[in-house]
């Protein structure tokens, strides 16, 4: 943020203060503290920016023990204006988390996003069902979308990729050049000052070139090109929400470009919201959908009313929630039996101590 900006109240507004976080403090702490918002997340170190510009905070384990209580980017933090600790954090609108791949442990990547970008390309990487997966992630995490079709140059034939989205028509759809800066301008309407944006992706159907054209010099600037100098030293300094000149503040982050879907079973369901209706009419409640008997999913198939692809990818989804969520419940178990475990070796010794006194 810049320095310069003498005007606290709209500095904080740009960076995404809003009543629904203003709401949350008490008289004591409008006095006591200044609401900061996390900029960029390091091992024992967040980047803050608040209404008196950025600074750093050290982020000691006691206050935020719990992995989902760890601050994460975008979130907004009350610092006490003396000792410029971490007082606590402030309800989230939004959080995005993933399962990495491998991981027993979700893992967040952003919180109080406001609008996420989903971008596809006008050529043959344009895949729905990635599209749905998005969506699903998007539903859980509790913000708006809006779909970007890039390349659109490339193409001849939009409307087949308009068609192919209907059944997202509730949803603002875009068609770009990412080249050409003039096309953008529609974009810009969604990162307006204040905004949170998120892009989602695939590799290669043009994120970077949407946030350079965006942010301007300044993400550009601050990509891995200058990762080490002369001295072979590290001169970018990672950061992960930008902000757009005269706009809002755009996530980069490498956690947004995989994104396994965690315990997102209530995106799931929003998003798939007209196959679950189909399957509530199916003759057997626990119905697979493959050839029983009085498959309201199967007859919707065959009407054309249900694409089988979009079923499929359902089923796929459900299995990668299913499975995530039973390694995050094992995670859990563990972790409450080590607890335990930890206790009781406190409490022995504890115990042992008064007996030996
Ligand atoms: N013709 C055309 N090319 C584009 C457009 N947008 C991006 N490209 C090109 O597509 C290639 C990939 O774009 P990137 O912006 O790097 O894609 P990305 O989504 O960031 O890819 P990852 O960094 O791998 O996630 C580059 O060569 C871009 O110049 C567009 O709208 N039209
Ligand atoms: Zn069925």
């Amino acid at each position: 943020m810049q320095e310069n900006n003498t005007n606290g109240a709209s500095t904080l507004r740009q960076l995404g203060w809003i009543p629904f976080f203003q709401q949350q403090l008490s008289l004591d702490e409008w006095s006591d503290c200044q609401p900061v918002r996390v900029m960029a997340v390091h091992r024992s170190q967040l980047d803050v920016a608040g209404e008196h510009g950025e600074e750093p905070v050290l982020v000691s384990g006691a206050l935020f023990e719990d992995a989902l209580e760890k601050p994460t980017v975008g979130d907004w933090l009350l610092l006490d204006r003396q000792s410029r600790r971490p007082v606590r954090r402030l309800e989230r609108s939004s959080l995005f988390r993933r399962m990495a791949p491998g991981a027993r442990q979700a893992q967040l990547i952003a919180a109080n996003i406001d609008n996420v970008l989903i971008v596809s390309s006008c050529n043959h990487d344009f895949n729905l069902s990635r599209i749905e997966r998005y969506l699903a992630l998007v539903r859980e995490a509790g913000c708006r979308a809006c779909l970007v079709l890039t390349k659109a140059d490339l193409s001849d034939d939009h409307e087949q990729y308009i068609q192919a989205l209907k059944k997202h028509r509730d949803l603002p759809l875009l068609l770009v050049n990412g080249l050409d800066p003039a096309t953008l301008q529609p974009l810009r309407d969604y990162c307006r000052s204040g905004e949170t944006v998120a892009l989602l992706g695939s590799s290669g159907v043009g994120k970077s070139t949407l946030l350079n054209s965006l942010a301007g010099s300044e993400l550009a600037a601050t990509s891995g090109i200058r990762e080490d100098d002369s001295k072979g030293r590290h001169t970018t300094r990672h950061r992960a929400l930008y902000p757009i000149p005269d706009g809002g503040l755009l996530l980069d982050s490498p956690g947004m470009r995989e994104l396994g879907l965690a315990d997102v079973s209530e995106g799931l369901a929003a998003e798939f919201a007209d196959i679950g209706k189909l399957a509530a009419a199916c003759r057997f409640s626990d119905c697979a959908h493959e050839s029983e008997p009085g498959c309201a999913v199967q007859a919707a198939i065959e009407s054309g009313e249900l694409d089988e692809r979009r079923l499929r990818n359902w089923q796929k989804l459900e299995r990668e929630v299913a499975r995530n969520s039973k390694t995050l419940a094992e995670t859990r178990a563990d972790d409450r039996a080590f607890s335990q475990f930890v206790r009781k070796v406190v409490q022995e010794q504890a115990r042992s101590r008064k007996g030996g006194e």
